[in-house]
């Protein structure tokens, strides 16, 4: 039996695959794997039981990644699985800054009790005129999951669209328009852009990447859309430029209690991934990872673990090993099972920076021995009997 936890509401549409073999438990500290959105793990317990976490979504800046890689947690998220509902937000988010479409349907509502409103609101609607996107040049920070579909949606309303993103992925290369403007750097496209979109995590790189400095360097009035995380931005930065009309409006996902209260923010209250459809894609693509990491050990979408598809086990036994990426640790473990006298079927061993993952598959169940040898190796983070 496997006890489960979900710290935040997880789409029934996922939880529905786990067999009778997975319970749930709100005991966190008994669960072996752990379900999340957006609740904050960095100051929880971590404790031994947990041998996996599940994040229904694509930003990990809520999971202690590191401690979790020391105490031999695997942390997946759910690639691409929200993107269709945050692009969708994003395109909002240009209509919203063009367009003064919250102004004038606060007007209609201001003016409901009048008999005259269909001609009285002729007059008015000249407050709220706005500008057309088409044309106007678009600049995406991040050419990810969310970012090529903004770049594409955004070319096909007939924008110019600009993309960087040094580390872009064959996979989201080959989805990108070929009449995005893809630049080397992001310079290029803080000084071009009339709108600017960021679709990066939130990395030591990426964190404040909007302040005076680069506000300094873009075009006067224009838009910068963050439907990724606050801390890129540098809000009293942001107040002022706001201020100054250097920022013509900020739509922002994150607001905090900063920008909630700027004048020319476009706020929502992190709705990106809030659909039903991007919910019920987070939570089937969170669970299929959790299930086929404890039911066979394999490892798919992992954010601070290997990859690793040992298929599933057709051996008597199967023992999966978090370890650290250093050497001799595969003689250490093949010497154990020859001191016990059982022979290895199948081996997968795969690094990731400072960890590794192995997968041995034997010709006999396991031992209590076997599992306290292992154990006992210097560098051996976790030891799970998965079979
Ligand atoms: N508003 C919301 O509800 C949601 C917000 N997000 C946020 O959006 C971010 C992006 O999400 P996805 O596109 O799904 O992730 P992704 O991992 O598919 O894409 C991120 C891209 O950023 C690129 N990148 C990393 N550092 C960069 C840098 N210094 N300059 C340019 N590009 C860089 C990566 O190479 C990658 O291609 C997430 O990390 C999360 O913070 C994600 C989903 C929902
Ligand atoms: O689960 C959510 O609503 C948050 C989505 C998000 O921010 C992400 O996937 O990074």
């Amino acid at each position: 039996m496997v006890k489960y936890n979900c710290l935040n509401p997880i789409a029934d549409i996922g939880l529905n695959l786990f067999t009778e073999q997975y319970v749930k438990t709100d005991a966190i500290d008994e669960a072996e794997a752990v379900l999340v959105r957006s609740a904050a793990m960095h100051d929880l317990e971590l404790s031994d039981n947990l041998c996996a976490i599940a994040r229904a979504g694509a930003g990990v800046n809520n999971i202690p990644l590191d401690k979790c890689a020391e105490k031999g947690i695997v942390v997946f998220n759910t690639p691409g699985a929200n993107a269709n509902g945050v692009k969708e937000l994003v395109v909002a988010g240009l209509m919203l800054a063009s367009r003064d479409l919250v102004g004038g349907m606060n007007w209609v509502k201001e003016n409901k009790e009048d008999a005259n409103i269909a001609k009285t609101m002729e007059k008015a609607k000249s407050k709220f005129a706005g500008k057309e996107i088409q044309g106007k040049k678009l600049g995406i920070v991040g050419l990810g999951a969310i970012g090529v579909l903004v770049a594409n949606a955004a070319n096909r309303l007939g924008m110019e669209v600009y993309g960087c993103d040094p580390f872009i992925s064959v996979e989201h290369a080959w989805n990108l328009s070929r009449d995005i403007k893809y630049v080397k750097t992001r310079e290029e496209i803080f000084r071009e852009c009339d709108y600017i979109s960021v679709h990066v995590p939130l990395l030591d790189d990426t964190r404040q990447m909007i302040n005076k400095d680069t506000m300094a360097t873009m075009k006067d009035g224009v838009v910068i859309l963050n439907f990724a995380r606050d801390l890129l931005v540098n809000d009293d930065d942001m107040a002022e430029a706001l201020a100054s009309g250097k920022v013509g409006k900020y739509v922002t996902d994150f607001p905090n209690a900063k920008t909630a209260n700027m004048e020319g923010v476009i706020a929502f209250p992190h709705l990106g991934a809030s659909t039903a459809e991007s919910e019920d894609n987070c939570a089937v693509m969170a669970v299929k990872e959790i299930v086929d990491f404890m039911d066979n050990g394999n490892i798919k979408n992992s954010v601070n673990y290997p990859s690793c598809d040992a298929g599933i086990c057709a051996s008597e036994g199967r023992i999966a090993i978090n370890h650290r990426n250093i050497p001799n640790m595969l003689s250490q473990f093949t010497t154990v099972f020859a001191a016990e006298n059982i022979n290895i079927d199948n081996m997968v061993n795969k690094s990731r920076g400072d960890f590794a993952y192995t997968v041995i598959d034997i010709a006999a169940s396991s031992t209590q021995t076997l599992v306290e040898k292992l154990t006992a190796i210097n560098g051996v983070l976790k030891i799970r009997v998965v079979k």
